[in-house]
């Protein structure tokens, strides 16, 4: 099956083209969703988190709690190099199982720190990055989740920079703060004709 790997900075729109493939007949395997199932009440990772980070990191409902992580992890990297330890195997085995049962046009990858990570290239057929202005970024994940621009300069920092993604890149997709929803559906939809013929 062919193999798009999809990635680009928090807050780029990762979630918002893979959802339009989707419609239109790919399988999306988004690892940040994988994240979310295993860090939720009774995810498989719980238990190696409250055991490394302590019970003060696990929230009433089982859950993990994400602020008080995200303001730890982004503030350490060597706690963070810890939470990435416990998840990314998790995370990879359930990416081969989800990918194993893809039954759609071709599959798409939906990895944050695919670059970063050194693992992916090899994997994918082809490397599509969605790219915007990194003040951009800060004001879509500000107006999503109200999380504190400094914070999410700090979340940035911790991924490649925009120069590097689009280095990496076979396809670009443009997802600017004066892009509208309908040119990035007419972007995407170019790509995503040319990803099923190379399928
Ligand atoms: C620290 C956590 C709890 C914060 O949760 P929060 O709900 O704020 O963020 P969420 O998980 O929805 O991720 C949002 C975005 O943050 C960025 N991000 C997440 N983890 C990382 C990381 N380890 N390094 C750099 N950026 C990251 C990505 O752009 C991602 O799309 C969470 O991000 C996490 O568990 N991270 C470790 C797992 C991981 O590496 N996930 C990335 C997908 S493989
Ligand atoms: N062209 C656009 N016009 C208006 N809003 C947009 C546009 N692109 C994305 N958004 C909005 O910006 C936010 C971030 O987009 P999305 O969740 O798709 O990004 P992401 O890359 O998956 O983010 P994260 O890395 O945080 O998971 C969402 O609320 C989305 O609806």
């Amino acid at each position: 099956m062919f193999k798009l790997g999809l990635t680009g900075g928090i807050g780029s729109g990762k979630t918002h083209v893979a959802n339009l493939l989707a419609s239109w007949g790919a399988t999306v395997i988004d690892t940040d969703l994988i994240a979310h199932q295993l860090t939720a009440p009774g995810g498989s990772a719980i238990d190696a988190i409250r055991e490394s980070f302590g019970p003060e990191l696990i929230d009433m409902n089982g859950a993990l709690d994400r602020a008080r992580m995200r303001e730890l992890v982004f503030s350490d990297a060597s706690r963070r190099a810890q939470l990435e330890g416990i998840l990314h195997p998790r995370i990879a085995q359930e990416v081969l199982r989800q990918a194993q049962e893809a039954t759609g046009i071709y599959a798409v990858f939906v990895v944050p720190l695919l670059i970063e990570s050194g693992r992916w290239r090899d994997r994918i057929d082809r490397l599509c990055v969605v790219d915007c202005e990194e003040e951009t970024q800060i004001a879509r994940v500000q107006a999503r989740s109200g999380i504190p621009a400094e914070t999410i300069r700090r979340i940035m920092a911790a991924q490649v920079s925009r120069g590097e993604r689009l280095a990496a890149a076979d396809d670009i997709i443009s997802n600017m703060a004066n892009t509208s929803l309908s040119d990035l559906e007419k972007q995407v939809l170019v790509l995503h004709k040319a990803w099923c013929n190379l399928a």
